[in-house]
């Protein structure tokens, strides 16, 4: 991690996203930060005095925000690769949930992983997010399902952002599957949840709150549950709405002025209305959409009709989306969601920090945190143009390169 948490750029194509719509590009523009806090981002002529100085030449780059990742359940143990081989062989999802396959499996796996174990294999994958430029993640709990096993996940996900030096923004999801011994007591389980939230709150480990509200999760009236500890607490909530049915979970999070609707491919016309008077933003998670073939749309034309504001998430995950890159989650939603690329970009920074509840990070202008992209492409849609590949060149976060692409790149 580089020392130095001020610094100059010039000679770059600044991407700020400053505005509600457009790029905001500014070319041959600067970027001043000072203690991790953008001073200047705007033409190079406009650079105050006081913060001329030693200057990195970004020969023409683009400079994005700082990617923010706002749904993730990146802390997990073990995989589901072997899953995803049977179901190419043809097995399917009710004939490997029988064998003791899907989310349990993975529950499994978490339960038997020691913190530092679990920590362990968690960090590659923060790490491989932040190689493609985002600098803030939210993480989620939802593979422990039992006190210790949720506390432990959300312990992981505080000590991710210590040891990586980026924005973590822990979710519970206490309320995301049955683990085995409540089976067929969904009711009884959020008994349970709602006893765990309060003293998981208590020890700092909770930002937000979320739910799996769908046929095979928890009811309205389970999630609505979980929400009212929620909102007793003073804590925010989001919802894992309408992925594959439509069971009104859009409308609920929104009574409950939520963050965020996430998924929403089974969202109706009602529900987002309901979205846009309560300022909730809709999450696009086209890794799920992509991995499980989805064919269900999300209701982009009533998101932009209604000024929803569209943000764009991995969702990464070992069953539905094991995606570890949000510039690849772009790409997909551009090519599935036919979101243009300055929509998936700002789903991935301004409407991104908004998913979270975030004001001082996603777009480059003064006042904002230092968290910068600066990436080796000379138009920002190239950023969900290439496939893969490693197109960022260096990753600022509070103003300190977290990530640089070759040794001799600043
Ligand atoms: O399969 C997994 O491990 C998580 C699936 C994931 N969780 C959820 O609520 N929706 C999903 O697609
Ligand atoms: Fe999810």
């Amino acid at each position: 991690v580089h020392a130095a948490a001020s610094g100059l750029l010039t000679n770059a194509t600044l991407v700020t996203l400053d505005g509600d719509a457009g790029y905001g590009l500014v070319e041959d523009g600067a970027l001043a930060w000072r203690d991790g806090v953008i001073r200047f981002a705007g033409p190079r002529a406009g650079l105050p005095a006081e913060l001329s100085g030693d200057a990195v030449d970004a020969g023409g780059d683009c400079i994005t925000p700082g990617l923010v990742d706002c749904h993730t359940h990146l802390v997990f143990a073990g995989d589901r690769a072997g899953e995803f081989e049977q179901r190419l062989q043809g097995a399917g999802y009710e004939q490997i949930a029988r064998a003791g396959g899907g989310i349990v499996s993975t529950v499994r796996h978490v339960r038997d992983a020691s913190e530092d174990a679990l920590l362990a294999q968690s960090l590659p994958r923060a790490r491989a997010l932040l190689a493609d430029g985002a600098t803030t993640l939210e993480i989620k709990s939802g593979y422990g399902l039992d006190f210790d096993g949720e506390r432990k996940m959300l312990r992981v996900a505080r000590r991710i952002g210590d040891e990586l030096g980026i924005g973590v923004r822990t979710t519970f999801l206490g309320a995301h599957a049955l683990p085995p011994e409540f089976a067929g007591n969904a009711d009884g389980y959020i008994d349970a949840v709602v006893d765990w939230l309060p003293r998981l709150h208590a020890e700092g480990l909770v930002d937000a709150v979320d739910a799996f509200c769908e046929r095979i999760g928890f009811d309205l009236a389970q999630t609505r549950r979980v929400f009212e500890t929620a909102r007793a607490l003073g804590l925010p909530v989001k919802l894992h709405a309408d992925q594959l049915s439509d069971g009104q979970g859009a409308a609920l999070v929104a009574e409950f002025g939520g963050l965020s609707a996430d998924h929403v491919e089974h969202t109706s016309v009602d529900g987002v209305a309901a979205m846009a008077a309560a300022g909730t933003v809709a999450v696009l998670l086209p890794g799920a959409f992509h991995v499980l073939r989805e064919t269900q749309l999300p209701p982009l034309a009533e998101f932009r009709a209604r000024n929803v504001p569209m943000a764009v998430a991995t969702d990464c995950n070992p069953g539905t989306s094991p995606l570890l890159s949000l510039r690849q989650a772009m790409q997909l939603a551009c090519t599935h969601f036919r979101l243009t690329p300055e929509e998936a970009l700002r789903g991935a920074t301004v409407n991104g920090a908004r998913a979270l509840g975030l004001d001082d990070r996603g777009a480059l202008r003064a006042g904002m945190r230092a968290d910068f992209v600066r990436w080796r492409v000379r138009q920002p849609a190239e950023l969900c143009y290439w496939l893969g590949g490693r197109l960022g060149e260096a990753v600022y976060a509070g103003g300190r390169r977290i990530v640089q692409a070759r040794p001799d790149s600043v």
